[in-house]
């Protein structure tokens, strides 16, 4: 019998699979059926929740986030999926985390340190760059992106643990009609897929303020538009910060379509040792697979 849990960070939702011991046998079919919003649970991605011994995996985390999309392939890293991991580790009694304490988690993209305080979680995703250097710093972009219906428009290719390609759009109105039922053309085509965040900037960008504020939405590699990218916010926040040179802060809101996240940055324009997620994790459901 497999249990799973259904929770959300900031509307990305996950199913999320307890195999402690690593005995399931999770297929690409198996998480697209789950993950199917009629004939399964429904949701952006499934987790498998796995010691990081039973999975083969680095064990400095003792617990792996063994992280899928929608679409049955597998990604590195998800940061609103980390959150709802850690708030399931700690509802299932396989972790204590007392408040401002850490806990690793392992993921495919490394090992990463989670803090609690009261609802809200912390990730730092660790080292970042802009994929282009400071030449694309420099240009602003390294990329094109298509949406349907519009011409291209220049991208900036930010490297987490997951690739991602941010767009900045000048107004509120032009972003709510763009079309993302479809996933937009990269080109250069980056070689493994990217997810894709779609910026308008909220804040005074003339002046240097303490917080920027973005809205935005995304296009994910594997699940389609989705109400919230945790690793797009930190790439949208990075890409806003590498546009606003010296006039943009290292502190950012970002309004996604289910909430609202805060990203903290530090390091150069082009790249750092550290940026920062937080926000709110909820499990809504338990249940056994049949
Ligand atoms: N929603 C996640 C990112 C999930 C993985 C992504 N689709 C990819 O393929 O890289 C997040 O909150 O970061």
């Amino acid at each position: 019998m497999t249990t799973f849990a259904k929770g959300h960070g900031t509307e990305n939702d996950f199913v999320l699979l307890d195999d402690p011991d690593g005995r399931l046998d999770l297929t690409p079919e198996l998480i697209r059926h789950l993950s199917d919003r009629r004939a399964g649970l429904g949701a952006d991605g499934v987790i498998r929740v796995v010691r990081s011994a039973a999975a083969g995996q680095d064990a400095a985390g003792e617990w792996f986030m063994d992280y899928w999309n929608s679409d049955g392939s597998a990604a590195e890293m998800c940061g609103n999926g980390s959150r709802v991991f850690v708030a399931h580790l700690l509802r299932r009694g396989w972790i204590t985390l007392d408040e401002g304490d850490e806990v690793l988690i392992t993921t495919r993209g490394g090992v990463m340190p989670v803090k609690r305080r009261g609802d809200l979680f912390t990730i730092d995703l660790g080292a970042w760059r802009v994929a282009g250097g400071p030449a694309a710093v420099a240009a602003g972009s390294d990329v094109k992106v298509t949406f349907p219906g519009m011409p291209p428009l220049p991208g900036l290719s930010i490297a987490l643990s997951n690739p991602h390609v941010v767009v900045a759009l000048p107004d509120v109105e032009i972003l709510e009609a763009l079309d993302l039922t479809v996933a937009p053309i990269v080109e250069p085509a980056p070689p493994n897929g990217t997810n894709v965040e779609i910026v308008v900037p909220l804040h005074d960008q003339s002046v240097r303020s303490e917080l920027g504020h973005l809205k935005m939405r995304v296009h994910e590699r594997g699940s389609g538009e989705t109400r919230s990218c945790g690793t797009g916010t930190v790439a949208a926040a990075l890409a806003a910060r590498a546009w606003g040179a010296n006039l943009a802060p290292d502190h950012w809101r970002i309004d996604v379509l289910g909430g609202t996240l805060y990203v903290d940055t530090e390091g150069t324009a082009s790249e750092g040792d550290s940026a920062k997620l937080s926000g709110p994790a909820v499990i809504v459901a338990e249940g056994e697979l049949v």
